[in-house]
Protein backbone atom coordinates (compact mmCIF):
# COMPACT_ATOMS: atom_id res chain seq x y z
CA UNK A 1 0.00 0.00 0.00
CA UNK A 2 0.95 3.42 -0.42
CA UNK A 3 2.36 5.03 2.38
CA UNK A 4 -0.35 7.36 3.34
CA UNK A 5 0.47 9.72 6.73
CA UNK A 6 -2.43 10.43 8.91
CA UNK A 7 -4.06 13.88 7.74
CA UNK A 8 -3.05 14.18 4.14
CA UNK A 9 0.13 13.35 2.34
CA UNK A 10 0.80 10.28 0.42
CA UNK A 11 4.47 8.88 0.02
CA UNK A 12 6.13 11.61 1.76
CA UNK A 13 4.68 14.18 -0.23
CA UNK A 14 3.00 16.37 2.43
CA UNK A 15 -0.63 17.55 1.63
CA UNK A 16 -0.65 20.35 -0.45
CA UNK A 17 -3.49 22.33 1.57
CA UNK A 18 -4.76 22.16 4.69
CA UNK A 19 -6.93 24.08 7.74
CA UNK A 20 -5.56 25.61 10.08
CA UNK A 21 -7.46 27.53 13.49
CA UNK A 22 -4.50 27.12 15.59
CA UNK A 23 -0.95 27.71 15.31
CA UNK A 24 -1.01 31.58 13.21
CA UNK A 25 -3.31 33.05 15.45
CA UNK A 26 -6.67 32.52 14.02
CA UNK A 27 -7.83 30.15 10.99
CA UNK A 28 -5.66 30.09 8.34
CA UNK A 29 -5.43 28.32 4.74
CA UNK A 30 -2.14 26.86 4.65
CA UNK A 31 -0.32 26.06 1.08
CA UNK A 32 2.58 23.76 0.03
CA UNK A 33 4.20 26.64 -2.19
CA UNK A 34 4.02 24.82 -5.80
CA UNK A 35 6.44 27.47 -6.97
CA UNK A 36 8.98 26.58 -4.71
CA UNK A 37 9.27 22.85 -5.35
CA UNK A 38 11.24 20.66 -6.09
CA UNK A 39 13.96 22.92 -4.49
CA UNK A 40 12.39 23.31 -1.04
CA UNK A 41 9.18 22.83 0.84
CA UNK A 42 8.09 26.12 1.62
CA UNK A 43 4.38 26.83 2.87
CA UNK A 44 2.36 29.49 1.95
CA UNK A 45 -0.22 31.02 4.96
CA UNK A 46 -2.96 32.70 3.95
CA UNK A 47 -5.31 34.56 6.37
CA UNK A 48 -7.56 36.59 3.99
CA UNK A 49 -8.83 35.66 0.81
CA UNK A 50 -6.88 38.20 -1.56
CA UNK A 51 -3.91 35.97 -0.18
CA UNK A 52 -5.32 33.20 -1.28
CA UNK A 53 -6.49 34.30 -4.90
CA UNK A 54 -2.94 35.49 -5.45
CA UNK A 55 -1.72 31.99 -4.38
CA UNK A 56 -4.19 30.54 -7.25
CA UNK A 57 -3.55 33.09 -9.70
CA UNK A 58 0.29 32.14 -9.25
CA UNK A 59 0.24 28.63 -8.77
CA UNK A 60 1.22 28.71 -5.34
CA UNK A 61 -1.48 25.69 -5.52
CA UNK A 62 -3.04 24.88 -8.91
CA UNK A 63 -4.48 21.35 -10.78
CA UNK A 64 -8.16 21.90 -10.60
CA UNK A 65 -9.46 19.47 -8.08
CA UNK A 66 -6.93 20.60 -5.77
CA UNK A 67 -8.64 24.42 -6.15
CA UNK A 68 -11.84 22.93 -6.18
CA UNK A 69 -10.90 22.24 -2.30
CA UNK A 70 -9.05 25.65 -2.18
CA UNK A 71 -12.19 27.30 -2.85
CA UNK A 72 -14.24 25.83 -0.21
CA UNK A 73 -11.51 26.58 2.24
CA UNK A 74 -11.35 30.14 0.96
CA UNK A 75 -15.06 30.46 1.54
CA UNK A 76 -14.85 28.94 4.97
CA UNK A 77 -11.76 31.51 5.75
CA UNK A 78 -14.12 34.55 4.54
CA UNK A 79 -16.83 33.38 6.96
CA UNK A 80 -14.29 32.42 9.95
CA UNK A 81 -12.81 35.57 9.96
CA UNK A 82 -15.80 37.81 9.40
CA UNK A 83 -15.30 38.85 5.84
CA UNK A 84 -17.41 39.93 3.18
CA UNK A 85 -18.73 36.28 1.90
CA UNK A 86 -20.30 36.94 -1.17
CA UNK A 87 -17.68 38.89 -2.05
CA UNK A 88 -14.72 36.60 -1.02
CA UNK A 89 -16.82 34.11 -3.22
CA UNK A 90 -17.09 36.31 -6.21
CA UNK A 91 -13.24 36.92 -5.67
CA UNK A 92 -12.45 33.27 -5.18
CA UNK A 93 -14.35 31.79 -8.48
CA UNK A 94 -12.79 33.94 -11.20
CA UNK A 95 -9.28 33.92 -9.55
CA UNK A 96 -8.75 31.71 -12.46
CA UNK A 97 -11.29 30.94 -15.28
CA UNK A 98 -10.91 27.17 -16.92
CA UNK A 99 -10.89 24.96 -13.97
CA UNK A 100 -14.46 24.38 -13.33
CA UNK A 101 -13.73 23.10 -10.01
CA UNK A 102 -12.71 26.05 -8.66
CA UNK A 103 -16.09 27.79 -8.71
CA UNK A 104 -18.25 24.27 -8.44
CA UNK A 105 -16.19 24.10 -4.79
CA UNK A 106 -16.86 27.98 -3.99
CA UNK A 107 -20.36 27.30 -4.65
CA UNK A 108 -21.07 24.41 -2.81
CA UNK A 109 -19.70 25.80 0.42
CA UNK A 110 -21.35 29.13 -0.40
CA UNK A 111 -24.53 27.42 -0.63
CA UNK A 112 -23.82 25.84 3.05
CA UNK A 113 -23.27 29.17 4.65
CA UNK A 114 -26.17 30.98 3.65
CA UNK A 115 -28.22 28.11 4.33
CA UNK A 116 -27.13 28.35 8.00
CA UNK A 117 -26.97 31.79 7.88
CA UNK A 118 -30.14 32.52 6.93
CA UNK A 119 -31.61 30.01 9.91
CA UNK A 120 -28.53 30.94 13.07
CA UNK A 121 -26.35 33.13 13.98
CA UNK A 122 -23.20 33.59 11.74
CA UNK A 123 -20.90 31.92 13.85
CA UNK A 124 -22.74 28.84 13.26
CA UNK A 125 -22.68 29.70 9.74
CA UNK A 126 -18.96 30.09 9.27
CA UNK A 127 -19.07 26.06 11.38
CA UNK A 128 -21.26 24.88 8.87
CA UNK A 129 -18.97 26.20 5.77
CA UNK A 130 -16.05 24.70 7.41
CA UNK A 131 -17.37 21.41 7.82
CA UNK A 132 -18.65 21.34 3.97
CA UNK A 133 -14.86 22.62 3.05
CA UNK A 134 -13.51 19.58 4.77
CA UNK A 135 -16.24 17.01 3.42
CA UNK A 136 -15.10 18.27 -0.08
CA UNK A 137 -11.99 17.52 1.06
CA UNK A 138 -12.42 14.39 1.84
CA UNK A 139 -14.52 13.38 -0.69
CA UNK A 140 -11.86 14.42 -3.44
CA UNK A 141 -9.70 11.93 -1.73
CA UNK A 142 -11.86 9.19 -1.71
CA UNK A 143 -12.67 9.97 -5.39
CA UNK A 144 -8.45 9.66 -5.93
CA UNK A 145 -8.62 6.41 -4.55
CA UNK A 146 -11.81 5.24 -6.80
CA UNK A 147 -10.10 6.78 -10.18
CA UNK A 148 -6.52 4.85 -9.14
CA UNK A 149 -8.73 1.20 -8.69
CA UNK A 150 -10.77 2.12 -11.65
CA UNK A 151 -7.93 3.25 -13.78
CA UNK A 152 -5.89 0.16 -13.02
CA UNK A 153 -8.67 -1.94 -14.21
CA UNK A 154 -9.20 0.24 -17.41
CA UNK A 155 -4.81 -0.53 -18.45
CA UNK A 156 -5.57 -3.90 -17.20
CA UNK A 157 -8.08 -4.44 -19.92
CA UNK A 158 -6.36 -2.62 -22.31
CA UNK A 159 -2.71 -3.15 -22.45
CA UNK A 160 -0.55 -6.36 -22.69
CA UNK A 161 1.23 -8.26 -19.31
CA UNK A 162 4.06 -7.00 -17.98
CA UNK A 163 5.53 -3.75 -17.47
CA UNK A 164 3.61 -0.87 -18.90
CA UNK A 165 5.33 2.53 -20.42
CA UNK A 166 3.01 5.32 -19.55
CA UNK A 167 3.52 8.98 -20.42
CA UNK A 168 1.71 11.76 -18.56
CA UNK A 169 1.77 15.56 -19.34
CA UNK A 170 1.78 18.71 -16.11
CA UNK A 171 1.36 17.26 -12.85
CA UNK A 172 -1.88 15.28 -11.92
CA UNK A 173 -0.60 13.98 -8.54
CA UNK A 174 -1.07 14.55 -4.36
CA UNK A 175 -0.16 18.04 -5.72
CA UNK A 176 -3.62 18.49 -7.43
CA UNK A 177 -6.08 16.88 -5.31
CA UNK A 178 -7.28 15.68 -1.25
CA UNK A 179 -5.28 12.41 -2.21
CA UNK A 180 -3.16 10.67 -4.52
CA UNK A 181 -4.60 12.50 -7.60
CA UNK A 182 -5.85 11.95 -10.48
CA UNK A 183 -3.68 10.93 -13.87
CA UNK A 184 -0.56 10.26 -11.63
CA UNK A 185 -2.54 8.83 -9.20
CA UNK A 186 -3.60 5.52 -11.40
CA UNK A 187 0.18 5.72 -12.73
CA UNK A 188 0.78 5.36 -8.86
CA UNK A 189 -1.74 2.62 -8.40
CA UNK A 190 0.01 0.95 -11.29
CA UNK A 191 3.78 0.84 -10.13
CA UNK A 192 2.55 -0.06 -6.94
CA UNK A 193 1.12 -3.16 -8.44
CA UNK A 194 4.18 -3.91 -9.96
CA UNK A 195 2.96 -2.72 -13.62
CA UNK A 196 4.93 0.32 -13.98
CA UNK A 197 7.59 -0.19 -16.66
CA UNK A 198 8.64 3.45 -17.22
CA UNK A 199 6.46 6.51 -16.23
CA UNK A 200 7.18 9.87 -19.00
CA UNK A 201 7.51 12.82 -17.83
CA UNK A 202 6.59 16.00 -20.31
CA UNK A 203 8.03 18.77 -18.72
CA UNK A 204 5.36 20.80 -19.34
CA UNK A 205 6.37 24.27 -20.62
CA UNK A 206 6.51 26.85 -19.63
CA UNK A 207 6.00 26.32 -16.30
CA UNK A 208 7.49 22.83 -15.89
CA UNK A 209 4.88 21.14 -13.84
CA UNK A 210 6.40 17.78 -15.42
CA UNK A 211 9.84 18.07 -14.83
CA UNK A 212 9.06 20.44 -10.89
CA UNK A 213 6.49 18.31 -9.44
CA UNK A 214 5.44 15.26 -11.39
CA UNK A 215 9.46 14.17 -11.24
CA UNK A 216 9.29 15.22 -7.49
CA UNK A 217 6.03 12.98 -6.74
CA UNK A 218 7.50 10.00 -9.12
CA UNK A 219 10.90 10.13 -6.90
CA UNK A 220 9.10 10.13 -3.69
CA UNK A 221 7.08 7.47 -4.46
CA UNK A 222 9.89 5.09 -6.07
CA UNK A 223 8.79 5.09 -9.59
CA UNK A 224 10.90 4.46 -12.52
CA UNK A 225 10.87 7.90 -14.57
CA UNK A 226 12.34 9.67 -17.46
CA UNK A 227 11.90 13.91 -18.06
CA UNK A 228 11.50 14.83 -21.67
CA UNK A 229 10.96 18.12 -23.02
CA UNK A 230 7.65 18.37 -24.80
CA UNK A 231 8.46 18.22 -28.27
CA UNK A 232 10.59 14.65 -28.06
CA UNK A 233 6.80 13.13 -27.35
CA UNK A 234 6.43 12.16 -31.14
CA UNK A 235 9.65 10.68 -31.38
CA UNK A 236 8.85 8.27 -28.11
CA UNK A 237 5.73 6.93 -30.12
CA UNK A 238 7.30 6.62 -32.98
CA UNK A 239 9.83 4.37 -31.74
CA UNK A 240 6.90 1.83 -30.25
CA UNK A 241 7.67 3.44 -26.53
CA UNK A 242 4.86 4.65 -25.34
CA UNK A 243 1.85 2.02 -24.16
CA UNK A 244 -0.64 4.80 -22.97
CA UNK A 245 -1.06 8.74 -22.36
CA UNK A 246 -2.65 9.49 -18.94
CA UNK A 247 -3.51 13.11 -18.22
CA UNK A 248 -6.02 15.26 -16.33
CA UNK A 249 -8.96 17.45 -17.06
CA UNK A 250 -9.40 21.10 -15.95
CA UNK A 251 -12.88 21.29 -17.54
CA UNK A 252 -14.87 18.43 -19.51
CA UNK A 253 -18.05 19.76 -21.72
CA UNK A 254 -20.72 17.83 -21.67
CA UNK A 255 -19.95 16.63 -25.39
CA UNK A 256 -16.72 15.09 -23.72
CA UNK A 257 -14.21 17.91 -25.10
CA UNK A 258 -11.81 18.35 -22.67
CA UNK A 259 -9.71 21.56 -21.77
CA UNK A 260 -6.16 20.15 -19.99
CA UNK A 261 -2.74 21.68 -20.07
CA UNK A 262 -1.39 23.01 -23.32
CA UNK A 263 0.27 20.74 -24.53
CA UNK A 264 -2.68 17.80 -24.17
CA UNK A 265 -4.21 17.95 -27.89
CA UNK A 266 -0.77 17.16 -29.32
CA UNK A 267 -0.46 14.64 -27.41
CA UNK A 268 -3.73 13.34 -28.17
CA UNK A 269 -3.31 13.21 -32.09
CA UNK A 270 0.09 11.22 -32.11
CA UNK A 271 -1.96 8.92 -29.81
CA UNK A 272 -4.70 8.52 -32.29
CA UNK A 273 -1.67 8.27 -35.43
CA UNK A 274 0.06 5.81 -33.13
CA UNK A 275 -2.54 3.80 -32.21
CA UNK A 276 -2.10 4.24 -28.25
CA UNK A 277 -5.08 4.89 -25.85
CA UNK A 278 -5.37 8.05 -24.61
CA UNK A 279 -6.97 8.66 -21.17
CA UNK A 280 -8.39 11.31 -19.42
CA UNK A 281 -8.81 10.89 -15.57
CA UNK A 282 -10.83 13.48 -13.53
CA UNK A 283 -13.17 13.58 -10.45
CA UNK A 284 -17.20 14.00 -11.70
CA UNK A 285 -16.31 17.82 -10.06
CA UNK A 286 -14.26 18.70 -13.35
CA UNK A 287 -17.76 17.63 -15.51
CA UNK A 288 -19.33 21.08 -16.73
CA UNK A 289 -22.69 20.50 -18.15
CA UNK A 290 -23.44 24.11 -18.34
CA UNK A 291 -20.86 24.26 -21.29
CA UNK A 292 -21.61 22.29 -24.19
CA UNK A 293 -19.11 21.66 -26.45
CA UNK A 294 -15.34 22.98 -26.20
CA UNK A 295 -15.83 26.13 -28.02
CA UNK A 296 -17.37 26.89 -24.86
CA UNK A 297 -14.85 26.58 -22.32
CA UNK A 298 -12.54 29.54 -21.71
CA UNK A 299 -9.34 28.99 -22.31
CA UNK A 300 -6.70 31.32 -19.54
CA UNK A 301 -4.06 33.34 -21.34
CA UNK A 302 -1.32 33.82 -19.00
CA UNK A 303 1.43 36.36 -19.22
CA UNK A 304 3.83 36.52 -22.42
CA UNK A 305 6.94 36.29 -19.94
CA UNK A 306 6.52 33.15 -18.65
CA UNK A 307 7.56 32.01 -22.78
CA UNK A 308 9.48 34.99 -23.13
CA UNK A 309 11.94 34.84 -19.65
CA UNK A 310 13.07 31.60 -18.25
CA UNK A 311 14.14 31.63 -14.75
CA UNK A 312 13.55 35.27 -14.75
CA UNK A 313 15.97 35.43 -17.74
CA UNK A 314 14.90 37.19 -20.81
CA UNK A 315 15.37 34.33 -23.88
CA UNK A 316 13.32 35.87 -26.44
CA UNK A 317 14.23 39.44 -27.90
CA UNK A 318 12.88 42.13 -26.26
CA UNK A 319 9.12 43.30 -27.82
CA UNK A 320 8.74 39.56 -28.51
CA UNK A 321 5.28 38.82 -28.78
CA UNK A 322 3.82 35.36 -27.21
CA UNK A 323 1.05 33.11 -27.64
CA UNK A 324 0.65 31.15 -24.20
CA UNK A 325 -2.93 29.63 -23.64
CA UNK A 326 -2.55 27.88 -20.66
CA UNK A 327 -4.51 24.88 -21.45
CA UNK A 328 -6.17 23.83 -24.71
CA UNK A 329 -9.15 21.15 -25.97
CA UNK A 330 -9.30 18.17 -27.18
CA UNK A 331 -12.00 16.62 -29.40
CA UNK A 332 -14.33 13.45 -27.80
CA UNK A 333 -13.54 11.37 -30.89
CA UNK A 334 -9.49 11.38 -29.78
CA UNK A 335 -10.30 10.15 -26.01
CA UNK A 336 -10.12 6.44 -25.28
CA UNK A 337 -11.98 7.11 -21.94
CA UNK A 338 -12.93 9.06 -19.18
CA UNK A 339 -11.82 7.63 -15.58
CA UNK A 340 -14.10 9.12 -13.32
CA UNK A 341 -14.56 7.79 -9.52
CA UNK A 342 -18.12 6.69 -10.94
CA UNK A 343 -16.39 4.50 -13.39
CA UNK A 344 -14.74 4.24 -16.41
CA UNK A 345 -16.74 7.07 -19.32
CA UNK A 346 -17.16 6.25 -22.65
CA UNK A 347 -16.76 9.83 -23.78
CA UNK A 348 -18.88 9.19 -26.99
CA UNK A 349 -21.43 7.53 -24.88
CA UNK A 350 -20.86 9.33 -22.08
CA UNK A 351 -21.80 6.02 -20.08
CA UNK A 352 -19.94 4.02 -17.68
CA UNK A 353 -18.73 0.49 -18.65
CA UNK A 354 -21.64 -0.60 -16.58
CA UNK A 355 -24.11 1.69 -18.46
CA UNK A 356 -24.45 4.24 -15.17
CA UNK A 357 -24.56 7.59 -16.77
CA UNK A 358 -23.08 10.60 -15.37
CA UNK A 359 -25.12 12.66 -14.14
CA UNK A 360 -25.29 16.30 -13.39
CA UNK A 361 -25.30 17.74 -9.67
CA UNK A 362 -28.37 18.90 -10.37
CA UNK A 363 -29.82 15.21 -11.78
CA UNK A 364 -31.33 16.23 -14.59
CA UNK A 365 -29.22 16.64 -17.76
CA UNK A 366 -26.56 13.56 -18.56
CA UNK A 367 -23.76 13.78 -20.64
CA UNK A 368 -24.99 14.41 -24.08
CA UNK A 369 -24.14 11.30 -26.89
C1 LIG B 1 -5.90 16.99 -12.69
S1 LIG B 1 -5.86 18.67 -12.33
C2 LIG B 1 -4.31 19.02 -12.91
C3 LIG B 1 -4.42 19.82 -14.15
O1 LIG B 1 -4.24 21.19 -13.82
C4 LIG B 1 -3.08 21.62 -14.48
O2 LIG B 1 -3.09 22.96 -14.82
P1 LIG B 1 -2.35 24.02 -13.85
O3 LIG B 1 -1.03 23.43 -13.49
O4 LIG B 1 -2.28 25.25 -14.73
O5 LIG B 1 -3.28 24.18 -12.68
C5 LIG B 1 -3.04 20.75 -15.71
O6 LIG B 1 -4.01 21.14 -16.63
C6 LIG B 1 -3.35 19.43 -15.11
O7 LIG B 1 -3.76 18.43 -15.98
Amino acid sequence: MTGREPGGGVDGIPAPVRWDAEAFGGPVVVLLDQTRLPREEAEAVCANVPDLVDAVQRLVVRGAPLLGIVGGYGVALAAARGYDVEGAALELARARPTAVNLAWGVERVLGVYRAAAAHGSTGAAAGAALAEARLLHAEDAAASAAMASHGLGLLEGLLPAGGWRLLTHCNTGVLVSGGAGTALGVVRQAHEAGRLRRLWVDETRPLLQGARLTAWEAARSGMPYSVLVDGAAGALFAAGEVDAVLVGADRIAADGSTANKVGTYGLSVLARHHGVPFVVVAPVSTVDFGTADGAGIEVEQRQPSEVTEFGGVRVAPAGAGAFNPAFDVTPPGLIAAIVTEMGVLSPVSHETIDGLRIRSRTGNETMKP
